[in-house]
């Protein structure tokens, strides 16, 4: 693990020069169906997250990530049962396991979006167009504690964005209002208002251009930095973007974690063959146009010419 994160948070425990544990999911397994036909997504999945540490999950198209996030975040509805595992937060064991009923969402109530909180897919598509900012604020932070205000709800709203220097204004506008680059930062920072100690950020980067990108990923690390969260769990299948954001990675393959290791690590010396495969197919745009131009270049060379 390493001792420094790419957030630059150094979060050593105690003489260890290792982070302090955060959280740890141990066996988690989640099914799709609930009857004769159960699909098993994530199958006895165990990971670790430091304080202050990004940990990039990384796989293939339907090998599991958003099936693990939500599994995690406790946000699983049916079909999906979760139907083993633990996450360990703050010295707490919480069960993950999907009982079914009302008593089961009030158990699970105090953590989503408190303890855990998940930015999911396509989240900023999502938001409706006839909200306001400001009443998506006061409506997400009244879903877990229906005594906030509208005022209470705002003024911490103003504070964060201000934070994260980012214009207050945005809370008087319209979706349709911000490029999509804003509104995904708005619908991050909506997200954390509760101080989550762990955000799961499903692909937040892969609907964006590659400078919104770098100020989403920019934003990501100064929230870990000033402790909005104490830890992301970062779910794409971009490599790139996961090998400069994250801390270390998760390589997920048919709802197994295959390998775990820190980042520097993992890309420069993957141990296993399905991590190799996942890294050889990342194009490297450089070489590739090299390669091009000097395809292009011999073609063009004068016949019987000699450059
Ligand atoms: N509602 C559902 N019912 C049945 N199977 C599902 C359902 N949702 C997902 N699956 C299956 O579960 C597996 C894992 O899907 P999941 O969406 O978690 O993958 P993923 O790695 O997040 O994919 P992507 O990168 O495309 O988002 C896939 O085989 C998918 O087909």
């Amino acid at each position: 693990m390493s001792t420094t994160g790419a957030s630059g948070t150094p979060a050593p425990g105690p003489g260890t020069g290792t982070p302090t544990l955060l959280a740890r999911a141990v066996d988690v397994s989640a099914v799709y169906g609930g009857g004769d036909r159960d699909f098993t997504a994530v199958d006895r999945v165990t990971l670790e997250l430091g304080e202050g540490e990004i940990l990039g999950l990384a796989g293939e198209s339907g090998c599991g990530k958003t099936t693990l996030g939500n599994s995690l975040a406790m946000i699983a509805n049916p079909p999906l049962y979760v139907v083993e595992g633990t996450l360990e937060i703050d010295g707490e064991r919480i069960d993950l396991t999907t009982l079914r009923g009302d008593a089961d969402l009030k158990r699970q109530r105090p953590y989503r979006g408190g303890v855990v909180s998940m930015l999911p897919q396509g989240a900023m598509n999502a938001i409706s167009p006839t909200l306001r900012v400001r009443n998506l604020v006061h409506d997400v932070m009244r879903a877990h504690d229906r005594s906030v205000t509208r005022d209470e709800a705002l003024d911490r709203a103003r504070d964060r964005l201000t934070m994260l220097e980012m214009p207050v204004r945005v809370l008087d506008s319209y979706p349709h209002q911000l490029s999509g680059g804003m509104k995904q930062r708005v619908i991050t920072v909506v997200s954390t208002l509760l101080n989550p100690r762990l955000l799961i950020a499903d692909e937040p980067t892969s609907a964006l251009d590659v400078s919104s990108q770098r100020m989403l990923v920019e934003m990501l690390l100064a929230m870990v930095e000033q402790r909005i969260m104490s830890g992301v769990v970062f779910v794409t299948h971009d490599l790139p973007v996961l090998s400069q954001v994250s801390d270390k990675l998760a390589i997920m393959n048919a709802g197994t974690i295959v390998e775990t290791g820190p980042t520097e690590q993992l890309v420069h010396d993957p141990q296993h063959p399905y991590t190799r495969k996942l890294l050889s197919s990342v194009l490297d745009p450089t070489q590739e146009t090299r390669a091009r131009g000097r395809d292009r270049r011999t073609r063009s060379t004068p016949a019987g010419g000699d450059l």
